[in-house]
């Protein structure tokens, strides 16, 4: 695991879009196509809107990109809160990408349709391939959790499902995620976090005990693949460097 400190968010999210456009580059030197999977929440916001921007606008491929998503909460693509519309507004429309190769888990559905519908496009996407994705992006809730993997619930320990879908009573909402397995079988996972909210859950998260009924983002742990903590100052102010 590499963890990346930052000053404040305006940084944090200028060095993980450099780091992200190097990355992408370098894995596109060896193979054609790069898969890549987006988080919703409000911290990737900002780094979306600089990837939108020059220089990587134009120096990023995003005609080789596939996208593809973490979590979905199942409202119409219409409604503010759907991930995928937000990802959509901040980057997918301002660059020129494939419409074909934008996999959104889709909300016009039921949502155990959509699990399905999204498990069986990742298994004819990566078939028998021992890696699934070039890079996974995801965010850290206040409460540890990531992907709709939330404390206390069944699905962070799915071995099987892919994808899956659940009711969230505390949001009122079915939601859709992918599970910890094809994550884990990625090449990449950064984790990209920040404010003081944050402080004491990722203290937890990378120096406590393993508790990941408590804190799922513990699951998430690539067997063969790179690990990454992208922070600011704020969220990584009780973590104690070189412990
Ligand atoms: O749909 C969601 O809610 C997200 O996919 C979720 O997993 C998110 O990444 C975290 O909750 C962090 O969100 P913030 O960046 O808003 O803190």
């Amino acid at each position: 695991m590499e963890i990346h400190i930052s000053k404040d968010t305006e940084q944090l999210s200028n060095e993980l879009a450099e780091w992200i456009s190097h990355y992408i580059q370098q894995v596109l030197e060896k193979k054609e196509r790069f898969t890549f999977v987006l988080s919703g929440g409000g911290t990737p916001k900002l780094l979306y809107s600089k990837l939108a921007e020059m220089p990587y606008k134009e120096s990023i491929p995003w005609n080789r990109i596939h996208f593809f998503w973490g979590d979905e909460r199942a409202v119409p693509f219409e409604d503010s809160r759907n991930n995928a519309r937000m990802c959509f507004e901040e980057l997918l429309e301002k660059v020129p990408v494939v419409a074909e190769n934008i996999h959104v888990m889709r909300t016009d559905i039921d949502p155990d349709s959509s699990a399905e519908a999204y498990e069986s496009i990742l298994k004819t996407y990566f078939q028998d391939s021992e890696t699934t994705f070039d890079l996974v992006l995801l965010g850290m809730g206040d409460d540890g959790h990531t992907l709709s993997l939330f404390p206390g619930t069944d699905v962070i320990h799915e071995q099987n499902a892919w994808a899956t879908s659940f009711f969230l009573p505390a949001q009122d909402m079915y939601r859709i995620t992918l599970t910890a397995p094809p994550v884990n079988q990625s090449a990449c996972v950064v984790f990209l976090a920040a404010g003081s909210g944050k402080a004491e859950t990722l203290k937890n998260v990378l120096q406590g005990e393993r508790n990941m009924d408590l804190y799922p983002s513990q699951i998430i742990n690539p067997e063969n693949g790179q690990l990454h903590w992208f922070v600011d100052e704020a969220a990584a102010s009780l973590y104690q460097s070189g412990k």
